[in-house]
């Protein structure tokens, strides 16, 4: 099916005020234009959307820290928005203008993550056959989003510190210091401070990273915005693909009130959209959940710990076989098992398995 229905200003097409059935129309009135000027969150190329009293607290910060030049620090479960804040910081920032440039720190091994966030020289190492700037030199004068920094190789994380406290950078293979100036937004799903006390995280490092911290609640903390949020983006898939109105049947949104979403507003939107281009009606009246929580090892965060609860990561050998039956394809596997794919990375990660490798060897 071809998506024909695009914005004008890349902003959803509800913004600019359309009519499409009741439902919608006051869609349009949470996210137009009157309502950004108290919520500026919204008036984004990617509108951060809720009707959660706690989280509009929360993102009322955004444009308060934006115009500091201090670190900020994003936790929160994956799928819960950490990506969608980090743009609107760098939006609302005086750097607004200028590069948004970003690096997730997932599965990247040493000497990678050290060229990819401080650069090289030429031949720094067997295959630096020719200099390359690092993240921070691109993002000079402009915003580095640090994704999955709880992933970062503790060997790399002094020289991190470094660059954020004197404000400048060593490629690997020069002594010559190069000066940046860069607004830092680190985001992870992990507790950082369980990994502090494992030793894989540098205590100084957080306290940098987190001179300024938000915390972003998951989906089923925030009820209000599961039927809130599963209508927008009904709507908006039914616009995008020409399908014309569409609603929740009520017997649809008890499903969705009853469900965990250890996928948050990621695994929201995947099941919506889903529901609806297989709809064949103006009513959506089944939805597909994923019920393999168990499968995947999803448990409810402890009361209190605050950051993410990760899924727990399963043998290797299940890994494999999932790897082998969905013929090495990590979004079937994501799918399959409730997680987002950087969880599924940060497994292969874990154990070692080269994803090329592995198809490769497998003939995939
Ligand atoms: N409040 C929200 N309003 C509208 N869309 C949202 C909201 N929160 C999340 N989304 C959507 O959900 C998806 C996931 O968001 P995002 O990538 O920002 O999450 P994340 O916390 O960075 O995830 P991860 O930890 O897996 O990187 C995106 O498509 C984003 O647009």
């Amino acid at each position: 099916m071809k998506k024909i229905r695009t914005d004008r200003r890349g902003q959803p097409l509800e913004a600019s005020g359309g009519n499409e059935g009741g439902r919608r129309s006051s869609l349009a009135n949470v996210v137009g234009g009157a309502t950004s000027r108290y919520a500026p969150w919204l008036a984004l190329k990617r509108p951060i959307l809720t009707k959660d009293s706690r989280f509009q607290k929360i993102l009322s910060l955004i444009p308060l820290y934006a115009r500091t030049d201090l670190p900020i620090l994003i936790t929160g479960e994956p799928g819960t928005g950490k990506e969608l804040v980090a743009e609107a910081l760098w939006t609302h920032s005086p750097q607004g203008e200028s590069q948004f440039i970003k690096l997730n720190c997932a599965a990247l091994v040493e000497t990678v993550a050290n060229s990819e966030l401080f650069g090289h020289v030429r031949g720094a190492f067997t295959d630096a056959h020719r200099s390359k700037k690092g993240k921070f030199e691109l993002a000079h004068q402009g915003t580095l989003f640090l994704d999955e920094i709880g992933d970062l190789p503790l060997s790399v994380q002094p020289r991190l510190l470094r660059a954020v406290e004197l404000g400048e950078i060593e490629p690997i293979g020069s002594e010559v210091p190069i000066a940046v100036e860069v607004r830092l937004i680190a985001a992870t799903n992990q507790d950082l401070r369980s990994l502090m006390s494992q030793g894989l995280f540098r205590r100084d490092l957080y306290d940098r990273l987190s001179t300024l911290l938000l915390h972003l609640p998951p989906l089923r903390e925030r009820p209000a915005d599961i039927l809130f949020l599963a209508n927008y983006f009904a709507t908006q898939t039914a616009q995008d693909y020409g399908l014309g109105p569409v609603y929740l049947a009520n017997t649809v949104e008890k499903k969705l009130l009853a469900h965990p979403w250890p996928g948050n507003v990621r695994e929201l939107k995947n099941v919506v959209t889903r529901a609806v281009l297989l709809r064949e009606d103006i009513a959506v009246t089944e939805v597909e959940l994923d019920s393999e929580y168990e499968a995947a090892g999803w448990r409810e965060p402890t009361s209190g710990a605050g950051v993410a609860t990760l899924p727990t990561r399963p043998p290797r050998t299940e890994l494999v076989e999932l790897l082998r039956l969905e013929q090495g394809n990590i979004s079937a596997i994501s799918r399959k098992l409730g997680v987002c794919t950087k969880t599924i990375y940060r497994w292969l990660k874990h154990y070692k398995i080269e994803l090329e490798q592995f198809r490769q060897v497998s003939g995939l």
